[in-house]
């Protein structure tokens, strides 16, 4: 038999056995299900699940009408649904059960060079513009950065609002309900995630294989299980079994280097790290220089230090349950030298004696370059040191436009087109945590994590601290157990309300997941796999996934993201420099409720809701005509989950020069009828407005005094004056900026489409060129490819008519409400519906009027005042 046919009839084999496990209830239908998948592959799944279970017809009629109907449900899902799937395939692009090892970085870096297919997009060559970004200007530019940022981090204040809570038990018992209507023969147990709180709790019954089920039996009558079975367990190639107990060992020890990975599920690194039963050093080095780069990037943050420290006190706990623990490094310098990660871990293996250093990959370009010097310089001095791609769900070095094209560039379909490239790997599975971690005779010496002075509090002048974060810690578990709380939560109530009702601030319908996945302690493949075999399955949530590994991805092509314009013409565009309209934004103190409400519950909680980003992003810009940089490095600095490939995209798109820039502009105050249309949000977080009435809480300025004396409310003092009221105006003022530098340089808009046209990078030109050499090579040199990008079409309108105002630009970009056009019709329904009643109101008044005046001026009696009918005031 050929080996593949041979491997085949395994898989095969394999199903069966596991199909035991669920007719004996060891396993559920759902889990089975999700496992065939991951064995087989989707296409032998679609031919031959039906004929897998088609013992179970006779044997077990209600399981085969379940795995059917579970069957048939996945295979009729969307595209989308598929494209999702597609992308989802392992990072570690998994055939074999076992954890494959370092080939698999370069295998995932190939790029199928004979792929070419000739693309649609047009590629205009131009010559090289003046003032783009050099290295050398980049320098100037990190030097700009520390004065910067010295001036924006003010210390932060104390406003002792109240923090969010997350998970109600009444939110767990909805979802029970919702569960048990399910289909007919599905137990209520295959649909609720099972949490690895246990794991995290019960470190007693870690052992060997009793870990699976023992963990879990504690309290299983209460927590309906999904499958653990699916999970990849690792035998460690035979050596190492997970759990066994570990005793120190002679040979050279493992240095296992943690960065933003801190979790003991799903870590490829460290179950790499086991492979040989040698001893295993966790271990962390702080760099701070390292992580931020060459630009303005703010990559670590006042909130990010924050969380990373408790993370790192949190995992090194978990650590010390597994009886390992993590040793915190400062990275040296030499003498007052920048210091070198590099440079540390030399320095511990000489102290260690330790022959392999294991990680796994960051993606930010500095970062990767840091990490490939790292690997080559250890190589040479015989210490082996792997990457494993973890971080997001491809490795965005490995995805590729061959075959896609260029056109429509930056949106997230265009990037799952790229991924589904490859729709024939497996899916890889998430890696069971391990149960122990051998130990070193000798540890090696660390530093406290104090003394990384991750989470150092300003002091007022008599000495006293300013505890900035005591909200956020009220409002978040920093573990990885906290993680798998949330996504728990998440899936149990939440993912129901997603598809609609995400953008609700005054309602958590989003998973909260963001600085778990920032650092790590979550990783997404764990998160889409724990996603997919929920009940509900929302296709905008798995979508949000993908927009992280764009976001990842356009970071590797476009390193200046974070603090260069894509767009050339917009660098030039003409930004406010008003230091108080900024400082109103930051804390939360414009005059403008929503806005305010997003602004405070960010300084207080280090995070908001991405329809409040939305909200935020665009008053800053097309309001306040503050640069886009300004907002991006303010959530740097103040939120938990600062991300710079996502933050950096996401302000350039709402800054009107990402690759996808946003076809709308959030109204201040219209938006609210989406997000907080009784106003609880705005109560919550400015309750100085919280006697207001639902109408009018979003537009106090529009409360007659005498509801505003009731509600004690006065402008200036209780709560700010608007800090720009002509709205109208300053739209239209924005769109003729934008109009103006399109003007100038009219070289960067495209002639025929009017679309704006972005600079592309060598790596994008050799794939659309069909080049083998993946930097462009000499094609490049001294000229430039040119696309064109999506571009507003009130951009180019108001390019024929720069001067006209924002209304009367027929594809006005304000959005009254972000989700529903329909919500937007209702609005103006009901405002053209008062705007009548007040003319005819008006109407009824003067005809009143004229007539007692009339009466007056004849000597007739005035006629009698209404009775029982409402006067409208
Ligand atoms: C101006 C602006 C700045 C942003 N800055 C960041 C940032 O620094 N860090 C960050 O993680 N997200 C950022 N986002 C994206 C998004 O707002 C957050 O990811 C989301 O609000 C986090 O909440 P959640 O975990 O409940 O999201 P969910 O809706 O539950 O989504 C699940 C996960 O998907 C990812 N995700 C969701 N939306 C996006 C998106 N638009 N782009 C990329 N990934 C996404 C996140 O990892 C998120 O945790 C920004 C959005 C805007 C508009």
């Amino acid at each position: 038999m050929p080996p593949s046919a041979a491997g085949a009839q395994d898989s095969k084999a394999l199903v069966r056995q596991l199909l035991r496990e669920v007719l004996v209830g060891r396993e559920d239908p759902e889990g089975f299900f999700a496992m065939c998948v991951s064995i087989l592959g989707q296409q032998e799944t679609r031919t031959h699940f039906q004929s897998l279970i088609q013992p179970l017809s006779t044997a077990n009629r209600s399981l085969h009408c379940c795995l059917t109907s579970i069957y048939l449900e996945y295979f009729s899902k969307t595209g989308d649904d598929d494209l999702e799937f597609a992308l989802a395939l392992s990072v570690l692009e998994m055939k074999d059960p076992q954890l494959s090892t370092c080939s698999e970085e370069s295998t995932l870096q190939q790029l199928g060079a004979e792929a070419y297919q000739s693309s649609s997009v047009q590629l205009t060559s131009a010559s090289q513009p003046q003032g783009s970004s050099s290295r050398t200007q980049r320098a100037d530019a990190g030097g700009e950065r520390k004065k910067k940022q010295s001036v924006q981090k003010g210390p932060r204040g104390v406003m002792g609002l109240p923090q969010t809570t997350q998970e109600t038990e009444l939110q767990k018992s909805t979802h029970v309900d919702k569960c048990n209507k399910g289909t007919p023969g599905t137990s209520q147990s295959t649909c609720v995630s099972k949490p690895y709180a246990s794991f995290f709790k019960q470190e007693a019954v870690l052992k060997g294989d009793q870990m699976t089920e023992e963990g879990d039996s504690g309290n299983q009558s209460e927590k309906p299980k999904r499958s653990r079975n699916r999970r990849k367990r690792w035998d460690g190639g035979g050596q190492q079994v997970v759990g066994m107990p570990t005793s120190p060992s002679a040979s050279p020890p493992v240095l296992l280097w943690f960065r933003r990975d801190l979790r003991l599920c799903d870590n490829p690194a460290l179950l790499g790290s086991l492979e040989n039963g040698a001893p295993v050093i966790p271990v962390f080095i702080w760099s701070p220089e390292e992580e931020e780069g060459p630009g303005i990037t703010v990559a670590m943050g006042g909130a990010c230090k924050y969380w990373l420290h408790q993370a790192l006190s949190c995992f090194s706990s978990s650590l010390e349950r597994i009886g390992s623990h993590l040793v915190f490094l400062k990275a040296n310098g030499v003498g007052h030298g920048v210091g070198s990660s590099l440079r540390t871990l030399t320095e511990l293996i000489k102290e260690t004696g330790a022959r392999t250093v294991l990680a796994n990959a960051l993606y930010e370009p500095w970062l990767k370059e840091r990490d490939d010097s790292v690997v080559s310089a250890l190589q040479k001095v015989g210490v082996q040191c792997r990457m494993f791609p973890s971080y997001c769900l491809r490795d965005p070095y490995s995805v590729s436009t061959e075959g896609v094209g260029l056109r429509g560039i930056g949106s997230v379909s265009h990037f799952m087109s790229c991924c589904k490239q490859n729709p024939d790997s497996a899916l890889g599975v998430p890696l069971d945590p391990p149960a122990s971690l051998p130990t070193p005779a000798n540890w090696p010496q660390g530093v406290p994590l104090d003394a990384l002075e991750l989470a150092l509090m300003p002091r007022r002048k008599d000495g006293t601290m300013i505890d900035w974060a005591v909200n956020i810690r009220k409002s978040w578990d920093f573990s990885e157990e906290g993680a798998h709380a949330r996504l728990e939560a998440f899936l149990q109530d939440g993912v129901y309300r997603y598809e609609k009702e995400s953008g609700r601030a005054d309602a958590p319908n989003t998973s909260t997941l963001s600085p778990y996945l920032h650092f790590g302690q979550l990783s997404p493949r764990w998160l889409l796999w724990d996603a997919k075999g929920a009940r509900c399955r929302p296709p905008k949530f798995q979508r949000k996934l993908a927009w992280r590994d764009l976001a990842y991805w356009q970071l590797t092509l476009f390193p200046d993201l974070p603090w260069e314009s894509l767009r050339p013409p917009y660098k030039a565009l003409r930004w406010s420099t008003d230091r108080g309209h900024l400082k109103a934004w930051q804390r939360g103190r414009t005059g403008y409720p929503l806005v305010d409400a997003a602004m405070r519950q960010l300084w207080l909680t280090g995070w908001m809701n991405n329809y409040m980003r939305h909200v935020v992003a665009s008053f800053l810009i097309a309001y306040l005509h503050l640069s886009w940089q300004e907002g991006y490095r303010w959530f740097q600095d103040t939120l938990l989950d600062a991300d710079v490939a996502i933050d950096a995209m996401m302000w350039q798109n709402g800054g009107m020069c990402g690759l996808d820039h946003w076809n709308f502009v959030m109204h201040p105050v219209d938006a609210a009828m989406t997000c907080d249309p009784y106003g609880s949000y705005i109560r919550k977080w400015c309750p100085e407005l919280a006697d207001l009435p639902d109408e009018l809480i979003h537009k106090p300025w529009k409360c007659p005094a005498s509801m505003l004396r009731r509600s004690g409310v006065i402008f200036g003092q209780t709560y700010p004056d608007r800090i720009v009221t002509d709205l109208e105006e300053r739209r239209s003022q924005s769109l003729q900026d934008v109009a103006v530098v399109r003007r100038e340089f009219v070289q960067y808009v495209d002639k025929r489409s009017g679309c704006d046209l972005v600079p592309l990078p060598p790596r994008l030109v050799s794939e659309a060129l069909g080049l083998s050499d993946r930097n462009g090579g000499q094609l490049t040199e001294g000229k430039q490819f040119l696309l064109p990008v999506i571009t507003r079409m009130e951009f180019k309108h108001q390019q024929e008519d720069p001067d006209a105002d924002a209304a009367s630009n027929p594809y006005n970009a304000v959005l009254k409400g972000y989700v529903s056009r329909k919500r937007d019709e209702t609005i103006a329904f009901l405002n053209e519906k008062d705007f009548t009643a007040s003319v005819l109101f008006e109407g009824v008044q003067r005809t009143e009027r004229l007539e007692s005046n009339h009466r007056r001026m004849e000597g007739l009696p005035q006629p009698p005042a209404p009775q029982g009918r409402a006067r409208r005031t």
